[in-house]
C-alpha cells in the first residue's frame, strides 16, 4: 500500500506511517498538475486545509481507498464523490480543537489591545502610545456562534476573564448550552444585537458562508469586535470591510480567508484587522496530536478496519467503536457464508440484533454485514463506506431490526437473507470470552469458531458417513481441526460443519461428494 502526504504534518505521523510497513511519499508543495498525474499510484492521500479533494482529483485518484484529513473541517473534501467510489475519509476532529479555541483569544485580545500594531510600531523604533487604547474583556458579552468543540472551549475560557457569555447554536439541546454556562440565543439577530464581541465556531456550510453580513452589521452594536478563526467568509469580508471602515466594527481578529492559500483579502490592509494565515491548530501539541491521529486512522483504513473518525460513516465514539468491535467481525464472518453456500441473488436482506448487542449503533454492525455479504462475490472493493451503496445499486431492501429474544445467548445477531425463490437464515453471537460463535444455519443448531477453513456439507442422517468424510480428509493430508453435526429429526438431512487446518483442493471436494450419503459439500474461505 502506497501512501501520499501532501500537506505537512507532525514527523511523529510520518513516523508511524513508516512503521506501518507501508511505502510513504511525503510531497509537501505538490502542484495540482503533478498531484493529478501521480494520484494514481496511491492508496490513500493525507492533506490538511489546502488541497481540494473534489471531482477532478477523484476522476484521478483511481486506486484510492482512503483520504485522510489532518484536522478538524472538511470543507476542502467533497464527501459524496468519496462515498460513491468506496473511498473513507477520515479526521482528527478532536486532536487541535484546544489550540484552536486558545488561537481564538489571542486573536480576540490582541485585535482588543491593538498588540500586533504597537509591536509593529515599536518594532520600528517608534515609541508612540496614543493609538493603541483598547477595551477590557471583563463584564463585557461575548456572542459565540456555534457552540460545538471549539465554541464551547472558547466559552469556559472567556467566563474566566469575567465575561458574560450568550451563543447561538440551533442544533444543539438546552443541556448543552447550560453545561458550558452559556446564554441561549434564539436567533442569530439576538445575539448580534447584543454582543459587545462576536466570535464564530461554526463549519463552512451554505447556511453559515456569510451568515455574518451586512444585515448583521446593521443591527450590531456600535464598536462591536468580531473573531473569525473558523472558516473564511463565515463572516462576510466585504461587509466586514465595511463594518470596519463605517465604525460599526471596531476590530477584527481573522485567521481564515475565503481564498486560501492566497493572501487576498480586502481585510489584510486595513489597520483594525489583527491577522494570521490560519495558525489556529499550528502548535506543537495540535500538529503532535493531528499527525499521530491520522497516521494511525488511515493504516487502520487501508487494512478495511473500521476507524472512530470516518466522516463518511456513522459517527462512533472511541469507547463505542471498541464494544462494537467483535460484532463488526461477527457480522462480516456471517455475511461471508452466504455467497460461499448459495450462488443466488438477493432480493432482501434482515437483519435482527437481539439482547447486549442491540444498545450499540447496529448500523455500523450492518455495514460489516454488507461488506461480508458481498466481499467475495465482487472484483470492486467492498468496505463500510461503500457496501450500503453497493446494496442499494444492487437493488437489495436492507432492513434492520432490534429482537427482543436472544434465545439463550447474551447477545444474537439474525440474519434473513431472502433471494427469489429461497430464505437463507444464519445467526452468530459473542460469547462471554468475546469470541465469535455461529450458532445457526438455516435452522441448524449449532456452536460453530468459525475458522479460516470450513467445510459444510449436507449428508443424510444414517451411520457411517461421518467415518468415511474423516477417512477420505485424511488420505487427502487435511488435518481436521474440530467437527460438528447438526440434525433436526433423526434419519433425515444433517449439516456437518468442519473446521480445517488448510485450503482444500477442488478435487477432494469433489472427492467427499462422491461419497453415498452426502447431497453436498461447500468450502468457505473466511
Ligand atoms: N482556524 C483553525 O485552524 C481551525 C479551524 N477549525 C474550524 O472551526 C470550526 C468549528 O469546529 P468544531 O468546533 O470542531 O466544530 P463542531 O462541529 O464541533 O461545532 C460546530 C457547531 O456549529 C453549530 N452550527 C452549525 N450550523 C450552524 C448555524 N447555521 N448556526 C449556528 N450554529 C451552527 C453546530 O450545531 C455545532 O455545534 C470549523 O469551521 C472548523 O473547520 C477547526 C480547527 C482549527
Ligand atoms: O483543522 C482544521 O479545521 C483547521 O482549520 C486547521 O487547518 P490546517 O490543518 O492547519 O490546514
Amino acid at each position: 500500500m502506497k501512501i501520499l502526504v501532501a500537506e505537512k504534518i507532525a514527523q511523529k505521523g510520518i513516523d508511524t506511517l513508516m512503521e506501518s510497513g507501508m511505502e510513504v511519499d511525503v510531497k509537501l508543495g505538490i502542484t495540482r498538475e503533478e498531484l493529478l498525474a501521480s494520484i494514481k499510484n496511491y492508496d490513500a492521500i493525507i492533506v490538511r486545509s489546502v488541497t481540494k479533494i473534489n471531482e477532478e482529483f477523484y476522476e484521478h485518484a483511481t486506486n484510492l481507498k482512503v483520504v485522510g484529513r489532518a484536522g478538524n473541517g472538511v470543507d476542502n473534501i467533497e464527501m459524496d464523490g468519496a462515498t460513491k467510489r468506496g473511498i473513507i475519509v477520515v479526521n482528527t476532529p478532536d486532536a487541535n480543537t484546544v489550540s484552536a479555541a486558545e488561537h481564538t483569544i489571542g486573536l480576540l485580545l490582541s485585535s482588543g489591545r491593538n498588540i500586533p500594531q504597537a509591536n509593529a510600531l515599536i518594532k520600528d523604533k517608534k515609541w508612540d502610545r496614543s493609538k493603541f487604547t483598547g477595551v477590557e474583556l471583563l463584564n463585557k458579552t461575548v456572542g459565540i456562534v456555534g457552540l460545538g468543540r471549539i465554541g464551547s472551549l472558547v466559552a469556559t475560557r472567556l467566563q474566566s476573564f469575567g465575561m458574560h457569555v450568550i451563543a447561538y447554536d440551533p442544533y444543539i439541546t438546552d443541556e448543552r448550552f447550560k453545561k458550558f454556562g452559556a446564554e441561549k440565543k434564539e436567533t442569530l439577530a439576538e445575539l448580534v444585537k447584543e454582543s459587545d464581541f462576536i466570535t464564530v465556531h461554526t463549519p463552512k456550510t451554505d447556511e453559515t458562508f456569510g451568515m455574518i453580513g451586512d444585515e448583521e452589521f446593521k443591527i450590531a452594536k456600535k464598536g462591536v469586535r468580531v473573531v473569525n478563526c473558523a472558516r473564511g467568509g463565515i463572516i462576510d469580508e466585504a461587509a466586514l470591510e465595511r463594518a470596519l471602515k463605517n465604525g460599526i466594527v471596531a476590530s477584527a481578529g481573522i485567521d481564515v480567508l475565503v481564498d486560501e492559500p492566497n493572501p487576498v483579502s480586502p481585510l489584510i490592509d486595513l489597520d483594525n484587522v489583527v491577522i494570521t494565515p490560519h495558525l489556529g491548530a499550528d502548535t506543537f501539541e495540535a500538529q503532535d496530536n493531528v499527525g499521530l491521529t491520522v497516521a494511525k486512522e488511515v493504516i487502520h483504513a487501508l487494512r478495511g478496519e473500521m476507524v472512530p473518525n470516518a466522516v463518511n460513516l456513522p459517527t462512533l465514539q472511541h469507547q463505542e467503536l471498541e464494544s462494537i468491535k467483535p460484532y463488526l467481525s461477527l457480522g462480516e464472518i456471517l455475511g461471508k457464508f452466504y455467497h460461499q453456500l448459495r450462488k443466488d441473488s438477493i432480493n432482501k436482506i434482515e437483519i435482527i440484533y437481539s439482547g447486549d448487542v442491540a444498545k450499540y449503533e447496529t448500523s455500523v454492525i450492518t455495514l460489516s454485514i454488507l461488506k461480508g455479504i458481498f466481499e467475495p462475490i465482487l472484483k470492486e472493493q467492498v468496505n463500510y463506506v461503500n457496501a450500503s451503496l453497493i446494496a442499494k445499486n444492487r437493488g437489495i431492501d436492507v432492513i434492520e431490526a432490534k429482537g427482543s429474544d436472544a434465545l439463550n445467548y447474551l447477545n444474537l445477531v439474525r440474519i434473513i437473507i431472502t433471494s427469489k425463490e429461497k430464505q437463507f437464515t444464519i445467526a452468530g453471537t459473542i460469547s462471554g470470552k468475546g469470541q465469535e460463535r455461529v450458532v445457526e444455519v438455516n435452522g441448524y443448531e449449532l456452536d460453530l469458531s468459525p475458522s479460516k477453513y470450513m467445510i459444510v456439507a449436507k449428508n443424510i442422517d444414517r451411520p457411517g458417513i461421518i467415518g468415511q468424510v474423516g477417512t477420505l480428509l485424511g488420505v487427502n493430508k487435511i488435518n481436521i481441526a474440530t467437527m460438528q453435526v447438526s440434525r433436526n429429526f433423526k434419519g433425515e438431512t444433517a449439516l456437518m460443519f468442519l473446521t480445517v487446518d488448510s485450503d482444500v483442493p477442488k478435487h477432494t471436494l469433489e472427492v467427499l461428494t462422491n461419497i453415498d450419503g452426502i447431497v453436498k459439500v461447500k468450502f468457505i474461505r473466511l
